[in-house]
């Protein structure tokens, strides 16, 4: 089953591609943002205990089906073929170390559980979500399926509760035979055995419990996603730490006073949030903190709420709350933006995520302005593994190059074609000219094409990359904004002004120079890695 990093969903391989089409799934704001807000609330001991099972679950789902790869990996042939011309010397024992190592520290699941079993003594109280075993086909299968558990269509937190409940039965069952204190769970579940490369650590169970509120299964966290989650937090550090503290300690303080209100304001845009979408955010804060004394936890939930339902405006007037590429069919993405602002990277990004989400992926290189340009894009094609359409000769005409890139995606029944632009144009007139041109020629090539024209900003010039902004959302029809760099930056806020100022939804973020450091946007996650100190 394919992983649609756009949508953020398993491709359904029982659906035909029509199927797929109609099934218009919300944007991973708008289906995350309901599930987790339900959840979110909850911060009882016993949510936050379940949250920690369901960490501990996850980091073992993903350690399993890491050794169920590694066991799958043909590592008696490398063994008992030594002379094989394609195997390195090093490549055997590099590929025997592991399995090696595996048997040794874990023999076989029996045993594991044995250990655990030494440590927690009541075999009921064990923790069932963190027990999963391989089945014979090599599918991790979470030992909750084979006992009977809630219906799946509850949320992570209802089946926690139906979970502790049937737990809870069990125990009064068997009270008996079990002394008091033995009951008592760990705080912490121990981790066995450590993913290298992967700690269980606190942003681990930060990343997990993100994926948790929004539904997602501890069986289907994937170490991708963590390691993205992990990215994106460390990423809004210095504007996290900027503004949380400081905003807990002022709204800790009682209802909002004038002084409070002029500190929250210059804390917002000191982040970069502007001024139009600080005012909103104030006057929204206001309206609940005015009268009552709110503890700071839930002044905070509060921000939260407000500051998603910004970030998720646009997809609730004109724009389309889903912008996956339809399957079967030519989607067409302009890429904008000046240069230095991340156009190429984002373009290599984007390409790797529909190459591995299973889409017929094609670049046009029409950025013919600088002759690096063209180069650098192959670059990225040749790393995400999709051909790039570039005209040889240089000053040529960009609308050309998208004429042969239409031509070459409709030929190969290509599903996303990505087009690079020149961001670097003498004037505003010029820009406008050869952004028309090149829609007037999609519009004729590719009349049933899905178009989306994307501006990459900048995150690090916060204000003034706006300035910028609206520059190009006169000269194109602009669907949407990519926030770049947005690792290292204390200007994080400037995604609220994008919002707020030009009235784009986000689609997605960048917070690194590697291949994997880009995301679609989730509302949901960046303001709890924004906000969660
Ligand atoms: N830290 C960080 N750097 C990024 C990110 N995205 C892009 N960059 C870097 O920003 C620089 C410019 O990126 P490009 O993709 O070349 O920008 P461009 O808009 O295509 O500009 P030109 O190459 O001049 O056409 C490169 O060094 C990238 O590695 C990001 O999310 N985080």
């Amino acid at each position: 089953m394919v992983f649609n990093w756009f949508r953020r969903q398993n491709n359904n391989p029982a659906n035909t591609p029509a199927q797929e089409k109609q099934t218009e799934t919300p944007s991973t704001q708008e289906s995350q943002t309901e599930s987790a807000e339900t959840s979110s609330n909850d911060d009882s001991p016993a949510a936050a205990t379940d949250l920690l099972a369901f960490a501990k679950s996850a980091y073992k789902n993903i350690q399993q089906k890491q050794q169920a790869e590694e066991v799958e990996t043909p590592s008696v042939e490398v063994t008992e073929a030594p002379k094989l011309e394609t195997a390195s010397p090093e490549e055997p024992d590099a590929e025997q170390l592991p399995l090696d190592e595996t048997t040794a520290d874990e023999p076989d699941p029996e045993q594991l559980s044995d250990e655990t079993t030494a440590d927690e003594p009541d075999p009921e109280n064990i923790d069932t979500t963190t027990e999963a075993e391989v089945t014979p086909s090599g599918a991790v299968v979470s030992s909750e399926d084979a006992q009977p558990t809630p219906p799946a269509t509850l949320s992570f937190l209802e089946r926690a509760a139906a979970e502790r409940q049937a737990k809870q039965e069990r125990l009064i069952a068997s009270a008996i035979e079990v002394p008091e204190t033995e009951v008592v769970q760990p705080a912490t579940p121990e981790i066995v055995e450590e993913i290298p490369g992967l700690a269980f650590d606190d942003g681990f169970v930060w990343s997990t419990e993100v994926l948790a509120a929004q539904g997602r299964r501890a069986e289907d966290v994937s170490i991708e996603e963590i390691n993205w989650l992990k990215k994106l937090r460390q990423g809004l550090d210095k504007t996290r730490r900027g503004i949380v503290n400081q905003l807990k300690a002022i709204v800790g303080q009682g209802p909002l006073n004038q002084a409070a209100v002029d500190e929250i304001e210059s804390l917002l845009l000191q982040a970069d949030v502007g001024v139009e979408a600080t005012d909103y955010i104030i006057k929204a804060l206001q309206k609940q903190l005015r009268e009552e004394v709110t503890p700071p936890d839930k002044a905070i939930a509060y921000l939260k709420t407000i500051l998603r339902d910004m970030l998720d405006a646009p997809l609730k007037t004109s724009y389309k709350p889903s912008f996956t590429p339809e399957k079967e069919n030519l989607n067409i993405w302009l890429i904008t933006g000046v240069n230095g602002a991340g156009k190429t990277t984002t373009i290599g990004k984007i390409a790797h995520l529909a190459q591995k989400s299973g889409y017929k992926c094609l670049i046009g290189a029409a950025d013919t302005f600088r002759a690096a340009a063209v180069e650098q894009v192959k670059v990225w094609g040749s790393r995400s593994g999709v051909e790039v359409i570039a005209n040889p000769g240089q000053n040529t005409d960009p609308a050309a190059v998208v004429f042969d890139a239409i031509a070459a995606a409709v030929a190969r029944e290509t599903e996303l074609l990505l087009v690079d632009t020149a961001g670097r144009l003498q004037n505003k007139k010029n820009l406008m000219d050869e952004l028309s041109k090149i829609r007037r020629i999609i519009d004729k090539k590719a009349p049933n094409a899905k178009v989306e024209s994307l501006l990459v900003l900048d995150a690090t010039l916060g204000q003034n990359g706006l300035r910028q902004a609206e520059v190009f959302s006169q000269a194109a029809q602009l669907s949407g904004v990519v926030l770049t760099k947005l690792d290292g930056t204390a200007k994080g806020g400037v995604a609220l002004a994008v919002v707020q100022q030009l009235g784009l939804p986000i689609r997605f973020i960048g917070a690194g120079e590697g291949i994997e450091d880009l995301r679609p946007f989730s509302s949901y996650e960046f303001v709890e890695a924004l906000l969660s100190g």
